[in-house]
């Protein structure tokens, strides 16, 4: 079976990501490529790593050249996708890295976003209670934010099982700059970052917080609080969550470790590390995995999860090619690396 793909935003660095893994793909044909401001230039000015798709010419992000494909990856700024989207057929199936259909309550996204709801697709993190079965056959597909996928994978297993308490959770994750897009920001700029990390969006204003509470509560079947602060790393890739949360009276480390076991034991990209072994962003880089360790302290009566993910692998590219692997009954692993870099 061979998938033809067109790919919105190859310009910018989430588009890039998934053009990258389409092209070591068995079962896909690279169809369009398109960008905005960049729409006419080479991919290979762009997108230098690319090598085997430099000739290959961006064409402008309109639902003309985005039409009459199998799937359609958006990686566009959040309101973009929504309007190209509604406007794609049915029957194609349609992947948005951007946030615009990933919340389920529409106050939280006018709250959050300041725009009117697009409405809320499948979420694509396979990986929480129930999810996969509902990626199976879908035609719409909202990647999570790269920050909530990690948050989500670290703590789900614990709420799942009825072993956290819902109101005392905290979760600090550094990310490196490319998180914030090409489109750098003045205080991204190499020498602003370099050998320094800062917070930004706190006291409960970053927009992931609402998204790492809405697929908290879901595993764990009650409202979940969560107080979210993002910190930026000096690194271009890589984000590392550490999630606590107050146990329930009684709940042994024991209990915990096998929660989380019982999670991830059988996925293919979560990793619960061997005991006394604690994750590593360089790990997972350029991979799809995400790896964790996690630790109960009985003086404070909170597990701590640390959670390491490449933020534009499997917090964005690798988890939305993942999800068009299960939507279309591929192996799920199909055209995704199983092995990070090193050094
Ligand atoms: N970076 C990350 O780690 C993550 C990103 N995401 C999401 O993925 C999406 C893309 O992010 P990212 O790649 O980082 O951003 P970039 O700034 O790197 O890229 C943005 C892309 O969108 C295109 N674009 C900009 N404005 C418009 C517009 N009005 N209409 C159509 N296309 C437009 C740009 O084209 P051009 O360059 O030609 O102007 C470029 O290709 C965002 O929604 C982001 O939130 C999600 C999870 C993680
Ligand atoms: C380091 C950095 O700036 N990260 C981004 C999150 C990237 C992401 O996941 O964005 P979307 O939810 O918009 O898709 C931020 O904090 O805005």
């Amino acid at each position: 079976m061979t998938i033809s793909v067109a790919v919105s935003g190859a310009s910018g660095y989430a588009g890039g990501e998934v053009l990258r893994l389409l092209a070591g793909h068995p079962d896909v044909t690279i169809g369009a490529i398109t960008a905005h401001s960049n729409a006419g230039s080479r991919l290979g000015e762009l997108q230098p790593h690319l090598l085997g798709l430099a000739s290959r010419i961006l064409e402008d992000t309109t639902v003309e050249n985005l039409s009459g494909h199998d799937v359609v990856f958006l990686a566009l700024p959040h309101g973009a996708s929504a309007e190209i989207a509604a406007q794609l057929p049915e029957g194609t199936v349609v992947i948005d890295a951007g946030a615009d259909h990933r919340l389920e309550d529409p106050t939280a996204w006018e709250k959050f976003y300041g725009s009117a709801h697009a409405g809320t697709w499948p979420y694509g993190l396979p990986e929480l209670p129930g999810q996969r079965e509902a990626l199976k056959g879908a035609t719409r597909i909202a990647v999570p934010g790269c920050y909530p996928t990690s948050a989500l994978l670290a703590l789900a297993p614990g709420f799942a099982a009825k072993l956290l308490q819902p109101d005392d959770v905290v979760i600090i994750s550094a990310s490196g700059t490319s998180g914030a897009g090409k489109a750098a920001k003045v205080n991204l700029i190499g020498s602003e970052v370099m050998g320094s990390m800062s917070p930004y969006g706190v006291g409960g204003g970053h927009r992931h917080t609402p998204e790492i509470e809405q697929g908290l509560s879901n595993a764990a079947g009650e409202g979940v609080t969560v107080s979210f602060t993002p910190t930026l790393a000096p690194m271009s890739r890589g984000i590392l969550t550490t999630a606590t949360a107050k146990v329930k009276p009684g709940t042994t480390a024991a209990d915990l470790r096998q929660a989380w076991a019982d999670a991830y034991d059988d996925e293919p990209f979560v990793h619960l590390l061997p005991e006394g072994q604690w994750p590593a962003t360089k790990s997972v880089q350029g991979s799809n995995h995400a790896a964790m360790q996690l630790a109960l302290d009985e003086h404070t009566g909170r597990v701590i999860v640390t959670c390491v993910i490449d933020n534009l692998t499997k917090g964005t590219a690798g988890g939305a090619v993942q999800s068009m692997n299960i939507a279309l009954g591929l192996p799920e692993t199909a055209g995704l690396n199983l092995q990070g870099v090193a050094p």
